[in-house]
């Protein structure tokens, strides 16, 4: 199990970036980590690896302390394995080679059969006697995954793991990475923009705002009763809209188009969004958006109702 307790970090002594970290994650956890761009989830990744040095607080795997580079010369934990934005290939040998580099010389069998089985699940068995050099930034992602995963460690840290692959590959990558995580019981923590990534598979959602967790709880928990708006707008468009002196956060699919009532919004334009359309509409001053299934002119004006809160 890891255990990160009080944790606080700044790269300089005035300016903080994480604020009394607290959190354990179960073997064979998900735990994702959202919150703005520039909030601290790299450098939260890096901390849990041993990449850099607390200020204060402790992080344990098991009975083990994870210590800092000031602790130990080639820094990094043994038993996690670390998939940084910049993925760190060695870009003049092979796909397979790549990944065989972190396996055992001594067992050449288990470890082409081992190399095969990541090629498998990272989708580029086309491609494993290609150079890394000469692949797209996605499939290099792909790769780093790929040899991340050949020791087994017992907690991978992905860094947008799915950043730089179309949506295509995405989800079926996706779903193949974790069902594979899931199978061997081995605990992944995610840093990511992509609520995909959190309401799909992860088990555990943390979200990170001004230097502090601000939720940490079920990706469904945190999604159907976001606390703050900066959590909901993670996932879609969020409008905050006051009904009866109550402010109400709704999701633009919480919002629908009725025959008849009190509550009249005059639509300012309407999004293509393929199944339905996004509309966007004044409603009392303030911008909205909800789902239709059909656009409409612009300055119609249209009956709504809000779920009921
Ligand atoms: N090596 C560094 N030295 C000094 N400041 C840094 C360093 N790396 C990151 N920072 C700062 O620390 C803060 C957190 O950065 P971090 O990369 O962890 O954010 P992030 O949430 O991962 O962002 P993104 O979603 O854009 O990747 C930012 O203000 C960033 O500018």
């Amino acid at each position: 199990m890891l255990k990160v307790k009080h944790i606080s970090f700044g790269y300089t002594k005035n300016k903080t970036v994480l604020e009394n970290f607290n959190f354990t994650l179960k073997e064979g956890e998900h735990l994702c980590i959202m919150g703005e761009s520039g909030c601290g989830k790299s450098t939260l990744l890096k901390i849990i690896y041993g990449l850099l040095d607390l200020q204060k607080g402790t992080i344990f795997w098991k009975e083990n302390q994870v210590l800092g580079p000031k602790k130990y010369l080639v820094p990094g934990m043994d038993f996690f394995k670390y998939v940084a934005q910049d993925f760190d290939l060695m870009p003049y040998i092979s796909v397979s080679e790549n990944i065989k580099k972190h396996l055992s010389r001594f067992y050449p069998e288990e470890s082409e059969k081992r190399t095969q089985e990541l090629l498998e699940v990272i989708e580029m068995k086309a491609f494993e006697n290609t150079k890394v050099k000469n692949l797209s930034g996605g499939q290099k992602q792909r790769v780093a995954i790929a040899r991340a995963l050949a020791k087994e460690p017992e907690l991978l840290l992905l860094d947008e793991p799915f950043g730089q692959i179309d949506n295509f590959k995405k989800n079926s990558l996706r779903r193949r990475l974790f069902a594979y995580l899931k199978e061997k019981n081995i605990a992944c923590i995610v840093a990511t923009h992509d609520k995909n990534d959190a309401l799909s598979f992860a088990d555990r959602l943390i979200v990170i705002r001004h230097q502090k967790i601000i939720a940490n709880d079920s990706p469904k928990e945190i999604y159907h009763n976001p606390k703050k708006k900066y959590i909901a707008a993670l996932f879609d468009d969020v409008n905050e809209i006051t009904i009866d002196g109550k402010t109400h956060l709704f999701y633009p699919h919480q919002i629908k188009i009725v025959e008849n009532s009190d509550k009249k919004a005059i639509v300012l334009n309407a999004y293509f969004k393929g199944a339905y359309w996004l509309i966007e509409a004044d409603f009392k001053n303030t911008t909205i958006y909800f789902n239709s299934v059909k656009p409409f002119n612009n300055k119609k004006e249209v009956a709504l109702s809000f779920l009921d809160k």
